[in-house]
C-alpha cells in the first residue's frame, strides 16, 4: 500500500511531535534533541535559533533523515509531512515524499554545487529527474528561475562554473536549484552565515520573496537573533537539545520569557531598525559559559549554570514548557517558555 496520503490544506505542511533523536556514543547513547514539537503551516517562515550545540542541525538532519546510520541510535515521536510520518514509512516512500516536498539550502553553496559542471546544467539535471519535461523546457525553466532569483544575466550565469561566481550569486543559484523541483518547504541551514553583511541581507530578502511569490514554506536555522527578527513569523529557541521558548516572532521578541532568549536578544547590536518599538539594549553582549555537554547528567534547568536569574530551585527541578500570556491573540500559535519565572497564562 502506498503510504503517501493526500493533504488537506488546513493541515500543517510539517508537523513534528515529541521528536527525540538518540545517537550512539562510546558509553551508550545520548538524546541530542528531546521532545521537539514544531508545526509549520503553508506559507509560514519559522526560524530555529540557538548557539552552537543547541540542537539545530540535529533537528534538521532528523527531518531530512541525514543522520548517518552508524551514528543514529533511533528516533521517538513523529515527523509528519503532509500527514505521512517519515519515521514509520518504508524507505522508498520516504525518499519519494521527502524528495518531492523538501529542498535543503545549506550555508556553504560550494558544497552543494559540483565544481566540475556549469551551474545551469546542474539545475537542468534536477528538473529532468523530477519532472516530465524536455531538455529544452528544462533549460527554459532554469533561465526563468535564475531570472526570478534577481540574476540580471541568467544566460551567462547558466554557462558559468561555480568557482566563477561570487558568494552571493552562488547562494542565488542554490536557491534557484532548491526551487527547481517545486518543493513545499525549503529548509535553510544558516544560509547567509558565510556571506558579507550586505550580501546576507540580499539573500534574506530573496528568501522572503520566494516565500511571498512562490508560497514556499521556509524552515530556517540560525544562531543570530537579528535573522529571526528580520525573517520569522514563528520562532523556536533551542538550548542544549530542548525547545526553551517558542511563539509568534513578534511575541517572543517584544516579550521574551526565557532568560536564554533575553540573553540572545541582548547579543544583537541593534534591533531598532527592524522593530521600532523595541526597548532592547543596543550594546554588544556575550552569554558567559558554554552549552553543557549532553553526555553528562544534567539535573534541573539546562541553562541554570549560565542564567542571570537562576535560584537554587533551578538546578534541582527540570522546568516544563508552559504556556505564557501571549501578547497577540491572532493565529493558533501558543507562546511557551521553559522557565519557572515565565508569566503564566
Ligand atoms: N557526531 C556527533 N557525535 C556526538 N555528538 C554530537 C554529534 N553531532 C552533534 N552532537 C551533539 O549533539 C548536540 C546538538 O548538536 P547540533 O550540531 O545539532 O547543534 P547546533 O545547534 O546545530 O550547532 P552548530 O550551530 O554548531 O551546528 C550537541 O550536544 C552536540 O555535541
Amino acid at each position: 500500500m502506498n503510504m503517501i496520503e493526500k493533504t488537506d490544506s488546513q493541515d500543517p505542511v510539517l508537523n513534528i511531535e515529541h521528536l527525540t533523536t538518540k545517537i550512539k556514543i562510546s558509553s551508550g547513547e545520548v538524546s541530542v534533541i528531546e521532545d521537539i514539537n514544531l508545526k509549520l503551516n503553508k506559507g509560514e517562515i519559522m526560524v530555529v535559533v540557538g548557539e552552537s550545540g543547541s540542537g539545530k542541525s540535529m533537528t534538521i538532519n532528523s527531518i531530512m533523515q541525514l543522520i548517518p546510520k552508524k551514528l543514529l541510535k533511533g528516533y521517538e515521536g513523529s515527523i509528519k509531512l503532509d500527514q505521512s510520518d517519515l519515521l514509520t514509512m518504508n524507505d522508498r516512500d520516504k525518499w519519494k515524499l521527502r524528495g518531492n516536498k523538501i529542498s535543503l539550502v545549506t550555508q556553504n553553496a560550494m558544497t552543494s554545487l559540483d565544481p566540475s559542471y556549469r551551474v545551469g546544467k546542474q539545475i537542468v539535471e534536477i528538473i529532468l529527474a523530477s519532472q516530465h519535461v524536455s531538455k529544452a523546457d528544462a533549460k527554459g525553466k532554469t533561465i526563468d528561475l535564475l531570472k526570478k532569483m534577481g540574476i540580471e544575466d541568467p544566460e551567462r550565469i547558466y554557462q558559468s562554473y561555480p568557482h566563477q561566481l561570487s558568494g552571493g550569486l552562488r547562494q542565488r543559484v542554490i536557491i534557484a536549484m532548491a526551487l527547481s523541483c517545486n518543493p513545499e518547504i525549503i529548509i535553510a541551514d544558516e544560509p547567509t552565515s558565510a556571506l558579507d553583511p550586505t550580501v546576507q541581507l540580499q539573500v534574506l530578502d530573496l528568501l522572503k520573496d520566494v516565500n511571498r511569490n512562490f508560497g514556499t514554506t521556509i524552515l530556517m536555522i540560525t544562531h543570530d537573533f537579528g535573522v529571526v527578527s528580520y525573517m520569522a513569523d514563528k520562532v523556536v529557541v533551542m538550548y542544549a537539545g530542548q525547545i526553551v521558548e517558542t511563539g509568534l516572532a513578534k511575541d517572543v521578541i517584544n516579550d521574551p520569557q526565557h532568560p536564554y532568549t533575553k540573553s540572545l536578544l541582548k547579543c544583537i547590536p541593534d534591533l531598532k531598525w527592524i522593530y521600532s518599538n523595541s526597548n532592547n539594549n543596543t550594546s554588544l553582549f556575550n552569554i558567559p559559559g558554554e552549552v553543557p555537554d549532553l553526555t553528562k547528567k544534567i539535573t534541573g534547568c539546562r541553562f541554570a549554570a549560565r542564567c542571570f536569574k537562576a535560584v537554587a530551585q533551578c538546578s534541582q527541578i527540570q522546568p516544563e514548557l508552559k504556556k505564557v500570556n501571549a501578547l497577540s491573540s491572532e493565529n493558533n500559535m501558543e507562546h511557551l517558555s521553559r522557565c519557572i519565572f515565565a508569566k503564566e497564562d
